[in-house]
């Protein structure tokens, strides 16, 4: 019956700090903080949807690397998602914070201090706990 909505997103990390987007008081999930990213459109692979949400949000030319294990999440409203991480490097660009209310470079183990999206939060979890060996 439900429609699951693939979506992407970019833990990008430089420096030991991963890249955390804070979604607009006028988006949906208002002020969560979330891995940059966005939906999957018909056709398109996810690495060229990664790469391209990354331009349109921000700015940034990335390289997209290894993916991680997906998390599907309903929210409330009966909205399933499957949210889809890649690793990811900045190539190129100038960061221009475009739709979020703002971006911020967090540590590993301070990524887990922030009020993430709840389908987020089992994959920045398993990212923090296995950093090392995935990176
Ligand atoms: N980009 C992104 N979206 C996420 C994350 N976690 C999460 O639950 N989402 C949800 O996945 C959907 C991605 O949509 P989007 O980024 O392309 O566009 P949007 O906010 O305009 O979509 P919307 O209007 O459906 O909320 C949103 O509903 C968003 O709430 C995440 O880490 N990154």
């Amino acid at each position: 019956m439900c429609n699951t909505l693939q979506v992407v997103c970019a833990i990008i990390v430089q420096n030991n700090r991963v890249l955390c987007a804070q979604r607009a008081e006028n988006m949906s999930l208002p002020l969560k903080w979330e891995f940059p990213g966005g939906k999957i459109e018909p056709g398109e692979s996810p690495e060229n949807c990664l790469k391209r949400e990354i331009k349109e949000e921000l700015n940034l030319f990335i390289e997209v690397g290894k993916r991680l294990k997906s998390n599907v999440h309903t929210y409330g409203e009966g909205r399933q998602i499957e949210l889809i991480p890649f690793l990811a490097r900045i190539k190129g660009g100038d960061l221009q914070v475009r739709e979020h209310k703002q971006v911020i470079w967090k540590g590993f183990h301070d990524l887990k201090n922030l009020d993430w999206a709840e389908a987020d939060i089992p994959i920045m979890r398993v990212f923090v706990k296995n950093h090392s060996q995935i990176e």
